[in-house]
């Protein structure tokens, strides 16, 4: 995979996904499509957007029993899908399931990458420790947890721009695909751990998830030129 901007798709329905695309003449797209899309639409929506030749992360975030979440998969690799994710709190036998279940569902062909989860980037540290009662901080948590779904045969994890430095050092080829990316001036929102698309770059992200900096601007094809731009242009 080359360094893409995935667009996360987070749209209530097939028309107003359709009309946003449609904004983007000629070119080729790196898609996100999340729970709210692909909850009312189902996999339909899975073949209209790669009628448009753009790549696909299914972002439905598994985390269940191994048996279940190996199903799953299976069915969810036969929608051919670049890219899917899973929670890496489920655990490794969850993780390594989820593997078996995709290669199992691509039949001879090429199994959709699979990542997983640290801590979303809407929880701040001081959240997790109480919450989840993890005592730990939470960069060692989201180093643990990329080091569990690395040992399970993931090919990657999400974590936030500010944790990517640290989970490069256990693999070079590792996908950190971080969301959490606004522009200047943009609003926060839910977010919590949040950069810019070139700060994510310098940290060695493999790829950016953006939504509403782009969706929710009045020209996102402008917005999205300038994430891109922000993105390519480190030296
Ligand atoms: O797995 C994800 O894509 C994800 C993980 C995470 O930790 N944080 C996170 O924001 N996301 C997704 O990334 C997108 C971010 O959207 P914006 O905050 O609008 O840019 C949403 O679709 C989230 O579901």
């Amino acid at each position: 995979m080359e360094k893409p901007v995935f667009i996360a798709l987070d749209f209530p329905n097939k028309e107003e996904t359709i009309t946003f695309l449609n904004k983007f003449p000629n070119e080729q797209l790196y898609v996100k499509v999340g729970m709210e899309l692909f909850y009312q639409e189902g996999p339909e929506i899975i073949k209209e957007i790669k009628a448009y030749g753009h790549k696909i992360f299914l972002d439905l975030k598994l985390h269940d029993i191994p048996n279940t979440v190996y199903r799953a998969m299976k069915g969810l690799a036969r929608l051919n899908v670049d890219l899917v994710n899973v929670h890496a709190a489920g655990g490794s036998e969850m993780m390594k399931a989820a593997i078996e279940g995709l290669e199992e569902g691509s039949g001879d062909g090429v199994r959709p990458k699979c990542i997983a989860v640290t801590q979303l980037t809407s929880t701040t540290e001081e959240q997790m420790q109480r919450e989840q009662q993890i005592k730990e901080s939470l960069i060692d948590s989201v180093y643990h947890y990329a080091k569990l779904a690395k040992d399970s045969g993931l090919d990657g994890v999400v974590s936030s721009v500010h944790e990517a430095n640290l989970i490069r050092k256990i693999d070079e080829n590792f996908l950190i695909v971080t969301p959490g990316i606004r522009l200047a001036n943009d609003q926060v929102g839910d977010q919590k751990r949040v950069a810019n698309p070139r700060y994510a770059r310098l940290q060695g992200a493999t790829a950016i998830v953006v939504g509403r900096s782009i969706t929710g601007k009045k020209d996102p094809y402008e917005a999205y030129l300038t994430v891109k731009n922000e993105w390519e242009l480190v030296e």
